[in-house]
């Protein structure tokens, strides 16, 4: 299948977890930068948001399929989130640029779906 990257950032993903109400890291261990890419399917027209470990074994911690009508919600100019059927996902950049450039391809995507 082949996917071309809109944008590739830095960002801390977190997960909001409804139990304990407390936004946890997503993956498995404490060190939280993660490489967040969008990427596009031409053939599909579709999108996905893939997150990776920074670190050697580049853990996917974040793989959600953009959604038609999804509400990307940019709560700070370095924190925003949304919702997926089971979740809310959260990232949290390490500077307003970076959360520019991701939000920019983001409502993109959501603008051509
Ligand atoms: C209608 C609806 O679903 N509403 C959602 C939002 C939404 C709207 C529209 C479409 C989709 C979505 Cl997703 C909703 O309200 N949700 C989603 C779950 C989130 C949880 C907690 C409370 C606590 C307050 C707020 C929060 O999270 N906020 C404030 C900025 C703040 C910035 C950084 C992140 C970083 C980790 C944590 C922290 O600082 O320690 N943190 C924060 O603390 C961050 N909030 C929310 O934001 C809550």
């Amino acid at each position: 299948m082949s996917e071309s990257s809109l944008c590739a950032v830095r960002a801390t993903v977190l997960l909001y977890d409804d139990s304990s109400k407390r936004w946890v890291p997503a993956g498995s261990d404490a060190t939280h930068v993660s490489r967040v890419q969008i990427y596009h399917n031409a053939t599909t027209n579709t999108f996905r948001v893939v997150g990776r470990k920074l670190q050697a074994d580049q853990q996917v911690v974040l793989n959600c399929p953009i959604v038609k009508g999804m509400k990307y919600n940019q709560a700070t100019a370095t924190f925003h989130q949304w919702r997926d059927p089971k979740q809310v996902w959260g990232l949290n950049f390490g500077n307003k640029e970076d959360a520019a450039l991701f939000a920019n391809s983001m409502t993109h995507a959501l603008e051509v779906l």
